[in-house]
């Protein structure tokens, strides 16, 4: 029996993070796979990954649950026969439904083979209320079908915001664990222990009553339900990106990223990412979320790229920012 451990949460929130200490820490002796989907053409999370050693299956440009669902029931089928994993680690898009994953799972039949195991969604306690207000459709969906949830940036969220959270979160889910303790104070094994604790209700009985309460709200064509106004990701969110083998400077990289932040006219971006060149043999990751940049130095890479993910967003304009001298 493979397990089947989904690690889901909106963009930028820490999934990636998250799955790389649960690596470390805790899987490299165990026979695992991870399919890292992004919702780009370009692949960054699966680079990062990849540098652990273990098996990784890229399916980008589009999420599992939807665009590229025929992609993942194949992906799935090939791993299990190929390499026999322990345990199959399933990063979804950032901007991906939970519901959806978990019955692009059920829908390959695999009953017998395959477990649902850890089911956990990743939840920027910073974020929560503006992307509860603003994406809600994805954000609650992600939030209402995990068994855990794991608050991130924990260390620097005053009590009062922390409870705020929870009890919001309550009120959407009432069943999951929540881990409020930063993740760098936990081991891998006790969020394991956490996450693989028995849920209250068994999966097959919440995908049972969502497919039955979705059946309902779509017979009822005059209910206003969420059925109706059911969105895919590629109709609310956008992606830019490019290969490049520029090189830039680093002040250059955070006067970028700074403009990003602060001029309107590129459009609501809500996450980027990407490795660059920043001089004849230093290279950088960069990852953006809104207030938030980190750079760091790492190692070279086949080529820089870079993923810009978010709404509304002036594909041209960042196109000559990002190709511009100066
Ligand atoms: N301080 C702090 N930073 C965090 C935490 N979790 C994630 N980050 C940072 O947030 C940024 C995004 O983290 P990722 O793990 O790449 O997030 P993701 O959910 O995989 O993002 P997507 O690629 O958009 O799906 C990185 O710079 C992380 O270092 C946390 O708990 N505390």
């Amino acid at each position: 029996m493979t397990k089947i451990d989904i690690v889901s949460g909106f963009l930028g929130a820490g999934k990636t993070t998250l799955i790389k200490k649960l690596l470390e820490e805790k899987f490299s002796t165990e026979k695992v796979v991870i399919i890292e989907n992004e919702f780009g053409e370009i692949g960054i999370d699966g680079s990062l990954l990849k540098k652990s050693g273990i098996e990784v299956k890229e399916l980008n440009s589009g999420c599992i649950c939807c665009t590229l669902v025929g992609d993942f029931e194949k992906t799935i089928r090939e791993v299990i026969y190929k390499f026999k994993p322990e345990r199959i680690i399933i990063e979804p898009s950032g901007v991906g439904k939970l519901s959806e994953v978990l019955k692009a799972c059920e829908a390959l039949g695999l009953k017998g083979t395959l477990q649902i195991n850890m089911l956990i969604t990743v939840v920027d306690v910073f974020k929560y209320e503006i992307y509860l207000a603003n994406f809600g459709e994805f954000f609650q969906n992600q939030i209402k079908y995990a068994r855990t949830i794991i608050l991130s940036r924990t260390q620097k969220a005053p009590q009062e915001k922390l409870e705020k959270v929870v009890n919001s979160i309550r009120k959407l889910n009432d069943k999951a664990n929540i881990v409020t303790t930063p993740l760098e104070s936990l081991k891998a094994e006790q969020i394991i222990a956490v996450a693989e604790q028995d849920a209250t209700v068994s999966l097959e009985e919440q995908i049972k009553k969502m497919i039955l309460k979705e059946k309902i709200h779509s017979d009822c064509c005059k209910c206003d339900y969420e059925h109706q106004h059911h969105h895919s990701a590629d109709e609310v969110f956008e992606v830019w990106g490019m290969e490049t083998s520029k090189i830039f400077t680093e002040a250059r990289l955070k006067s970028i990223v700074a403009m990003l932040e602060n001029d309107d006219d590129f459009g609501f971006i809500l996450r980027g990412k990407g490795f660059l060149q920043v001089d004849s043999r230093s290279w950088v990751q960069f990852d953006y979320v809104p207030g938030e940049t980190k750079i760091m130095r790492v190692s070279p890479d086949y080529t820089g790229r870079v993923c810009i993910i978010g709404k509304n967003l002036n594909k041209n304009k960042l196109e000559r920012l990002f190709h511009a001298t100066a």
